[in-house]
């Protein structure tokens, strides 16, 4: 018997939802509930909710801790054959600030709006969805007595969103806690799309985050001094506006181009004159000297990062200007679309019908940790007719749209763990 519960923002709009759908969007809001926003994240909240999580499904779980207070939540089902290399199911539980003021509703309270059946919260697109619909697709097929012949690891990791360095994913895949899971094959996040396909990635963009650096002589605010850190800076800034433009012209010149295939850059910060951090007193009419530029650069797989590396010093090149990179990647990393895992992933889309694009993420995401130890991994989010709303504020999705996701990760989980 199904129980159908009939619920109401206001008495015009009666929306009646599954009570077994009702349970799992709870499900849902509870995990947005938890606020495990950057910086200086309390982990624990979401820990035991998960391993709560895991007591209900009727797995077991681990919390395994490379840096204290940076917690890793494996999951596993066990497979009928525990030698076969295991599937890796992986999301990360750390999501970025939300500023309540730009929000319709507050971030955490996870609003299920029912005139549009969306819900808003931050996480709710990056990527507590994801993590959720691993279990609930887990949840369904074990109703079904359905056993995976491969072991799954669902996982939960702390600080993509500042890296994976700290004792994220990147500290994870080299410990021995790794090793010992035997991955042969992952899914972690992908993006939303706004039309019917969904996105399917096998690589992402390297991250260059660095800051150009320019000092100079220093003077009087009424004088024509030569040299100046503000001037040279404008020239920085100036070449890395040009090569903004060539990018999107690029972009836009070839519609068979997306975002993951050109490199992008921008000046992410700013900064010049006498301010407190510099050891100086603020003054109008003294020339400053240092000036400085923090940038983003994302590189894709398909330009060398050497050639941007170039690029970049020359920039830098000037006499009285440095760079320092705060963090930056060496090599690209591709999951080959043949490989005989990723030929089932794909194919067991298809079986759904569900229709996709492939291409290289835009952003960076802890899936280059495990395809740089050579592991084939593929980044999905279920969410089409779905507007990219990351980081954005008013982050949503819509329910419909999250139960098929559940339903298409049953359908994927039975094919991968084959
Ligand atoms: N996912 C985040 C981003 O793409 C953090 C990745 S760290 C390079 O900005
Ligand atoms: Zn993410
Ligand atoms: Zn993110």
């Amino acid at each position: 018997m199904i129980t159908l519960c009939a619920f109401a923002n206001t008495a015009d709009d009666i929306k009646v939802i599954k009570q077994q759908d009702r349970e799992v969007i709870e499900r849902f809001k509870s995990y947005l509930n938890i606020n495990t926003v950057q910086p200086n994240i309390d982990y624990y909240p979401a820990v035991d909710f998960l391993k709560k999580e895991a007591k209900r499904i009727g797995l077991e779980s681990d919390v395994v801790e490379i840096v204290k207070g940076r917690p890793h939540v494996i999951i596993k089902w066990k497979g009928r054959d525990p030698s076969k290399k295991t599937v890796m199911l992986n999301s990360h539980m750390d999501v970025v600030p939300a500023d309540p003021a730009k929000w319709n509703s507050d971030p955490f309270e996870a609003f299920w709006d029912l005139t549009n059946n969306n819900i808003y919260a931050r996480g709710s697109q990056d990527m507590k969805c994801v993590g959720m619909q691993y279990l609930e697709a887990i949840t369904n097929l074990k109703a079904q007595n359905f056993v995976p012949e491969r072991t799954v690891y669902v996982t939960f990791v702390p600080e993509e969103e500042v890296g994976g360095h700290g004792g994220g994913m990147n500290d994870l895949v080299k410990s021995p806690h790794f090793d010992k899971l035997n991955v042969g094959f992952g899914l972690d996040e992908g993006l939303a799309s706004p039309d019917e396909k969904f996105e399917v990635y096998y690589g992402e963009r390297v991250a260059m985050w660095g800051i150009i650096e320019a000092t100079g002589a220093v003077g009087h605010g009424s004088a024509f001094i030569k040299n100046t850190a503000t001037e040279k800076i404008n020239r920085v800034i100036q070449q890395i506006f040009n090569f903004r433009s060539s990018q999107e012209q690029e972009l836009a010149l070839r519609p068979n181009k997306r975002t993951g295939d050109v490199v992008s850059i921008n000046l992410t910060s700013m900064k010049a004159g006498h301010t407190k951090d510099c050891g100086e007193t603020y003054q109008m009419n003294v020339v400053p000297r240092t000036a400085q530029v923090g940038f983003d650069i994302r590189v894709t797989p398909h330009v060398p990062i050497k050639q941007v590396d170039e690029q970049v010093n020359k920039w830098a090149s000037e006499e009285g200007v440095s760079i320092r990179w705060v963090q930056r990647s060496e090599e690209h990393h591709v999951t080959d679309l043949n490989d005989e895992h990723v030929k089932v992933f794909l194919d067991s889309l298809k079986s759904a019908n569900v229709t996709f694009n492939t291409g290289v993420f835009p952003a960076a995401t802890d899936a280059r940790f495990l395809r740089a130890k050579k592991i084939p991994i593929i980044g999905f989010s279920p969410m089409n007719l779905t507007p990219v709303l990351l980081h954005d504020h008013n982050e949503y999705l819509n329910v419909d749209v999250y139960l098929r996701g559940i339903t298409i990760y049953e359908n994927v989980i039975k094919s991968i763990t084959k």
